[in-house]
């Protein structure tokens, strides 16, 4: 019963739809602002605010190089005059008092210390492939621009792991060794922002497990650097495909899935399927800056997954292993429990060849069949595993907890027929008996008549 963060590509994904999304669904704002100050990096800043897409309200990310056709002058009296020009319909025409009168608010951040806020107009309808200069780094560079960041070493690794896949698709597509990529429009400041906004952001909502759906995409081509290349575009195609990640076509024309979404989708996705039933706590929608005949937006949402259901069709996967240690097959066990199988026994048996050995037996939900599966081939010996769906009927049950003499303990309440059975779970009576010195018995019955209450 975990918080799974999910993200639902319906419109592809990219860096700035995802920080945008993460951010609407609750991500720290402050220590997004404050990790990227941190990495000492200048000639930026960014927009935090809110557009429509298909009329919904999300929210609009977008990190602005000072150096691209904005001239900001940051005097006492805080004027800008800045011009985008992106080769498409975004227009940015800026007062000097910062009291602009424009569909939608934005705040603005500084890469350099240097915060304030004002309101900005956003056309909503323009395209990303941004005809400026780029800043050219190779992966070292991106790797030690990283490594000044003020953060902790999850969210650092994470932010190398998504330059990583970038970087190695890119290799790939040029025909290079990855150390000779330089980074272009993905070296440039956007994309560190974007790139490690994600990881700080990911971070701070404190997920169990992340769900990532298939990436829609769409079709045609679009110009970058390189000219004018098919979509998917290589590097994203290419992160797809070393990555097992899904894409669903559509006939929306242009780039939905760019590189760096794509290696975001494939570093954060933990888990393939959605559990069975869940709640939803919250959602967020990150605006992309393109308009499709769908909401282009990517929808993140924090769901808690449910207590199984009673009567779910579950799923038992077992093998004969003969030639493991015992050490392995308790490492299994550990793992095969950590992702979620609901139980995993050993039975002892006589197999083929007349050899003792031991039946692995485990079961889960189907949707988590490959997990288990990749589980018991990378750490058993085994080379085989059969499977077979089995109905099961279970209790409603509760966790409740009750207060005894010796503290608080946790107790299973389940219900069948209108009658009402109370289990102390067993880490709570192990811990009274621990600390009290008492024995095993007593302190379950001191808790089971507290919870008969
Ligand atoms: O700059 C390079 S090398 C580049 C390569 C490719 C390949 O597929 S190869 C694609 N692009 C396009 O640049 C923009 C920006 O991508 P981000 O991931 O940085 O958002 C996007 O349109 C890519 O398709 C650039
Ligand atoms: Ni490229």
């Amino acid at each position: 019963m975990g918080k799974i963060l999910y993200l639902e590509c319906n419109s592809g994904i990219s860096g700035d739809m995802t920080v945008g999304a993460l951010l609407d669904l609750g991500a720290d704002k402050q220590a997004f602002t404050k990790a990227l100050q941190s990495l000492g990096v200048d000639g930026y800043h960014l927009h935090f605010g809110r557009t429509t897409k298909c009329g919904l309200d999300a929210y609009d990310f977008d990190v602005h190089l000072e150096d691209e056709g904005h001239d900001h002058i940051h005097g006492n009296d805080h004027e800008h005059d800045h011009e985008h020009d992106h080769g498409n319909d975004h227009e940015h025409d800026h007062g000097n008092d910062h009291d602009h009168d424009h569909g939608n608010a934005h705040d603005h951040a500084h890469g350099n210390d240097h915060d304030h806020a004002h309101d900005h107009g956003h056309s909503d309808a323009h395209d990303h492939s941004h005809d400026h200069p780029h800043v050219h780094r190779n992966l070292q560079d991106i790797y030690a621009i990283i490594d000044r960041l003020d953060s902790n070493n999850r969210v650092k690794a994470m932010a190398k792991r998504m330059f990583d896949i970038v970087a190695e698709a890119e290799s790939k597509a040029h025909g290079i060794p990855v150390e000779e990529v330089h980074f272009h429009e993905v070296g440039a400041i956007d994309s560190i922002v974007d790139i490690i906004g994600v990881a700080v952001c990911v971070d701070s909502l404190g997920v169990d497990e992340i769900v990532v759906s298939p990436l829609s995409e769409g079709y045609g081509s679009v110009r970058c650097q390189h000219g004018v290349i098919p979509v998917p575009v290589p590097a994203t195609a290419n992160i797809v495909s070393a990555h097992g990640l899904k894409l669903r076509l559509t006939d929306n024309a242009g780039e939905m899935v760019t590189p760096t979404g794509a290696a975001i989708a494939a570093v954060l996705g933990t888990r393939k399927n959605l559990p069975s039933s869940f709640q939803i706590l919250k959602t967020g929608l990150g605006a992309g800056k393109k308009d499709f005949k769908q909401a282009n937006v990517l929808r993140a949402m924090l769901l808690l997954e449910e207590e199984e259901e009673a009567g779910e069709n579950m799923w038992v996967l077992e093998a004969n292993i003969d030639d493991c240690s015992g050490e392995t097959f308790g490492f299994a066990m550990e793992s095969l429990l950590e992702a979620g199988a609901a139980d995993v026994w050993y039975t002892p048996v006589f197999m083929k060849k007349n050899r003792p050995a031991y039946m692995l037996s485990l079961i889960c939900r189907e949707e988590e069949i490959s997990r288990m599966e990749d589980i018991l081939f990378i750490q058993t010996t085994t080379i085989g595993v059969r499977r077979y769906p089995v109905s099961r009927t279970i209790l409603d049950r509760k966790k409740r907890k009750v207060t005894t003499e010796f503290g608080e303990a946790e107790v299973k309440i389940c219900t069948f027929k209108g009658r009402t059975f109370c289990y102390p779970e067993y880490e709570s009576v192990r811990s009274i008996c621990r600390q009290n010195g008492l024995d095993y018995q007593t302190v379950y019955s001191i808790i089971r008549r507290e919870a008969e209450k």
